[in-house]
């Protein structure tokens, strides 16, 4: 387990009074800086070097029509991934960072080649299984499975260090991954699912009440079958790029790297990651509050808020992109800013 480098989080604290600006002025920036120099091991952390990976996988539960689209969409957006045309390509190149995709168990074929000369995507296919089980009616996946998916997380996230990469982003795609993420939410805080289940890619709120009772019958079925622990529920309710998410999140936390959360699936599976092992909330920096009706309550649960309120309701890591750069200016600030002694400019007055 890696610890807080509180001596760095002291200097960083201190020059924040010292810069030529009056102390708090630049609120949220200030903290941000704080909060990086204590995980960076620095009082003056240098510039972020972000690795964004997204775990794609499908869900049976698409079949009880919880999803605004269908399933085969997860495999067609890995494709855009691949070809450039998506939000996260765009959000990802703005904000300067790496863009790797990890098909943990897409269902559907991919209807094109995968591999584009132009792309800067990379793009890794370990399939644990074509899609969960609907977990509606059975295990999304077996315990097995689920480590599986939850150890290709963690090589995610050691290759990311490997690479000198100091600031973890997690992503997801996977059509149905809002019914599987509320069911987390719930059996892992007791929430009712009426207050977390959403409108995900934008059902309406008939679908939305039969989304409810999906979760619902989910959560007694696994309660059934003796799930207890967060790694029972991950692999009854769960999803194969949850599983992975929260193994990506864990081990950045073991190797003492900054996570940025995205939104309400990413946020269910860190969740899980904070349940199974507690030491990993301190890693985590949550980007923005999604749309979604749960998000708000899980980052509460997890002791986060979070930086923007976009409206954002999109996933593949959109939300957590789009801050970097705020994130790369509070450093900046941090960084490059005169003291007062050196600009010459008088302290507040005595
Ligand atoms: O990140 C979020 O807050 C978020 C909220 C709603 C939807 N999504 C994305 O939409 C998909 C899941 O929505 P649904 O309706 O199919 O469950 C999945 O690919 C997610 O990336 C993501
Ligand atoms: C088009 C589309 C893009 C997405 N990106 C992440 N989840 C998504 C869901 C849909 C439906």
């Amino acid at each position: 387990m890696h610890f807080l480098d509180l001596a760095s989080a002291d200097a960083a604290r201190a020059r924040q009074q010292q810069l030529t600006k009056p102390p708090g002025s630049l609120g949220k920036l200030e903290d941000l800086a704080i909060w990086f120099a204590a995980r960076l091991g620095s009082g003056t952390p240098g510039r972020l070097k972000p690795a964004i990976v997204i775990f794609a996988a499908d869900h049976g539960v698409a079949s009880e029509g919880v999803s605004a689209y269908p399933a085969e969409v997860t495999s067609q957006m890995v494709l855009n991934f691949l070809a450039g045309g998506a939000a996260i390509n765009v959000l990802a190149r703005e904000g300067q960072a790496t863009l790797a995709v990890v098909d943990v168990g897409v269902a559907t074929d991919y209807l094109q080649p995968v591999i584009d000369p132009g792309a800067t995507t990379r793009f890794f296919r370990m399939p644990v299984r074509a899609g969960t089980g609907n977990l509606r009616r059975e295990a999304a996946m077996s315990r097995d499975e689920c480590r599986k998916a939850w150890h290709i997380g963690a090589a995610a996230a050691r290759q990311g260090q490997e690479r000198g990469k100091n600031l973890l982003i997690g992503g997801e795609m996977g059509i149905a991954n809002t019914t599987a993420a509320a069911a987390l939410i719930c059996a892992l805080t007791g929430a009712d699912p009426a207050e977390i289940v959403g409108l995900g890619t934008g059902i309406d709120a008939v679908a939305r009440e039969h989304k409810v009772s999906v979760v619902r019958d989910a959560l007694a079925r696994a309660r059934e079958a003796g799930a207890q622990n967060p790694m029972d529920w991950l692999a009854e309710v769960g999803g194969l790029e949850i599983a992975a998410l929260a193994g990506f999140y864990s081990e950045a936390a073991a190797l003492g790297v900054p996570v940025l959360l995205d939104g309400f699936i990413s946020t269910a599976a860190a969740l899980v990651a904070v349940r199974h092992d507690s030491s990993v909330g301190d890693w985590l920096l949550a980007s923005h509050a999604s749309q979604e009706l749960g998000h708000r309550h899980c980052l509460s649960e997890l002791g986060l808020s979070p930086l923007l309120d976009f409206n954002l309701r999109l996933g593949e890591a959109s939300g957590a992109a789009l801050v970097l750069p705020l994130l790369q200016t509070a450093l900046a600030l941090h960084r490059d800013m005169a003291t007062f002694a050196e600009a010459g400019v008088a302290g507040p007055a005595a």
